[in-house]
């Protein structure tokens, strides 16, 4: 695939010239050049490079395999565009300190509903690190994701999940229910009303097809979609149609929910959610946020905060589900905290914020399931801006993309996983558990950036690196992960404390690689079915 032939270099050269793009080519031979001898998949085609090789929703098991078979750093090509894969925790180490140092970056990614002229809107997630906008969001936001702060708003929480267990309990514990769906409805009624103060009640009513979590869900699938498919959004299929008409619908919702938040009597709770925190941003030029880039932001925070923490969810009470020995253990720890309904204790009492640090055996399950079916399992991108030099000797070039392989780093025994492949919570007993000791030590970085925006203290000394990961790493790791840290074992917990769960047979015969699939987030192709059965 990689053998230069004239044709090829023909193409290069002729189709970018044509429009004029002559340093375009130039950098493009600059970065082939460079990456040129690390190692590459096979079987690539010459116009589409490795993109035909997998499909979008396996793209983390492709990554699997090549980073087993190619080692921890390889390369790869999406038509034109050169990428380097990295799936190896002591890189990447080097390279989230790259990143803090400005060399890389994450590069805007528009907006795929944009239509007409100029950038589309961006918000937190998607703009350009640096970008002073980025800047001003994530600093001005963060207050919100402190613990002290979301301590106020756990009651929520417990609450959305009272209501969602009667819902379940209806079911009487022989019809199955899609505990993949309970969790959709459980984090998207918490983003809502934790972040936004606004009870979306899609866990009110969990037979109800038609919610605002659907609509989103829907509405990230379609946007993705445009991402891979440019030209979609200029399509007249009933389908695309289908899904601007959804989008109007959704927009519609965060526009009320913007009035909504701002024509309420002002509240503490309020002040201090995330909306309260956006409205109160000024730029440099002392402006709020337009009215267009709060729609932005409070969509991303749905998105990034629902999808992600009910998956978690549902794969946690999968794993337990299928295995009895860890379930049970979760069920005597939550007895021994006086949390679980029994014959013994048929009014165990309230679960608290003060709970969720004393469930040690829990985090280790929630901690297992993460590594294992990490919901954000596609590769983390990034743009190299400025060249660099990783300490294995390879010169990643300006221009050239990388991927950050999470996924696949959570389960290569090359990393000192012991039985990578199986359930085994114990292992994060051992605080030690979240660190690779490579046979070279690391390298230390320090970075030259006096910028003042948290990075993650810890995650490498002398002999040392971390390899578990999955709220991503630096100064783009996840914004909101203290609220996630805080619903799933209260949302877990909760539904154990009420239910004996079982996998329905319909989940229960299907092998994990036949219940999965990646759209945005890893998760549950055709839901997780379970027998919900009321405890005494
Ligand atoms: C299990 C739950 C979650 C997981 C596994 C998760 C994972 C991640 C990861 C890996 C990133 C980094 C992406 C990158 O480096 O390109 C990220 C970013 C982000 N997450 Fe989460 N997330 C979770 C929950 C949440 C919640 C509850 C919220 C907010 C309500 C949230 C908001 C964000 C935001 C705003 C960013 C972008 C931060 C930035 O780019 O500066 N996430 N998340």
């Amino acid at each position: 695939m990689d053998a230069i032939n004239p044709f090829h270099i023909l193409i290069l050269i002729a189709v970018p010239l044509i429009t004029l793009k002559l340093p375009a080519v130039l950098r493009y031979l600059r970065i082939w050049f460079t990456i040129r001898k690390l190692p590459t998949p096979g079987g690539g085609s010459f116009i589409s490079g490795h993109m035909g090789l997998f499909t979008p929703l396996a793209k983390h098991k492709f990554e699997e395999t090549n980073s087993k078979a190619l080692g921890p750093i390889y390369r790869q090509r999406y038509y034109t565009r050169q990428t380097v894969v990295i799936a190896d925790p002591a890189l990447a180490q080097e390279i989230w300190a790259a990143e803090r140092d400005g060399a890389i970056e994450k590069p805007d990614q528009p907006n795929g509903f944009h239509k007409g002229k100029g950038k589309s809107e961006m918000n937190v997630f998607n703009e350009k690190s640096g970008d002073p906008m980025w800047k001003l969001v994530r600093k001005g936001t963060a207050p919100a994701f402190a613990p002290q702060n979301l301590r106020n708003y756990h009651h929520h929480i417990v609450d959305i999940l009272d209501r969602l267990s009667s819902g379940i309990k209806q079911k009487g514990g022989r019809t199955p229910v899609d505990i993949a769906d309970i969790a959709q409805r459980e984090s998207f009624d918490v983003i809502g009303k934790v972040g936004f103060g606004q009870d979306f009640q899609a866990s009110k009513d969990i037979d109800n097809p038609v919610n605002t979590f659907r609509l989103m869900t829907d509405n990230m699938e379609e946007g993705i979609r445009r991402i891979f498919y440019p030209f979609r959004k200029y399509s007249r299929s009933k389908d695309k149609l289908a899904s601007d008409e959804n989008h109007k619908k959704m927009r519609k919702i965060f526009r009320d929910l913007v009035d909504q938040c701002l024509n309420r009597p002002p509240s503490a709770e309020d002040a201090n959610s995330i909306a309260g925190h956006l409205f109160r941003l000024r730029d440099a030029k002392g402006q709020p946020l337009s009215e267009a880039r709060l729609l932005e932001e409070f969509a991303v925070f749905f998105v990034a905060g629902s999808e992600t923490t009910g998956h978690t969810v549902a794969w946690t009470l999968y794993f337990l589900a299928k295995n009895p020995a860890a379930m049970a253990k979760v069920e005597a720890e939550l007895d021994a905290a006086g949390l679980l309904k029994s014959a013994a204790n048929p009014t165990p009492r309230q679960f608290t914020y003060a709970d969720i640090g004393k469930l040690h055996y829990l985090d280790c399950c929630i901690k297992e399931s993460m590594r294992l079916q990490p919901v954000a399992a596609n590769s983390l991108r990034r743009l190299v801006v400025r060249d660099i030099q990783l300490s294995n000797g390879v010169t990643l070039p300006a221009g050239v993309a990388i991927e950050m392989a999470q996924y696949s780093i959570f389960r290569n025994p090359a990393f000192g996983w012991k039985d990578p492949m199986s359930f085994v919570p114990e292992r994060w007993e051992d605080p030690e558990e979240d660190y690779f000791k490579p046979k070279e030590a690391p390298k230390v970085h320090r970075s030259n950036n006096g910028d003042d925006l948290e990075v993650d203290a810890g995650d490498r000394s002398a002999d040392k690196v971390k390899r578990m990961h999955p709220f991503g790493q630096g100064i783009r790791n996840c914004l909101g992960q203290q609220l996630a840290k805080i619903n799933i074992p209260t949302a877990v917990a909760m539904l154990l404390r009420e239910f004996h769960m079982e996998l329905a047979p319909e989940t229960a015969n299907k092998d994990i690689s036949q219940l999965e699939v990646v759209k945005i987030t890893l998760q549950p192709k055709d839901g997780i079915m379970m027998l919900c059965k009321p405890r005494a």
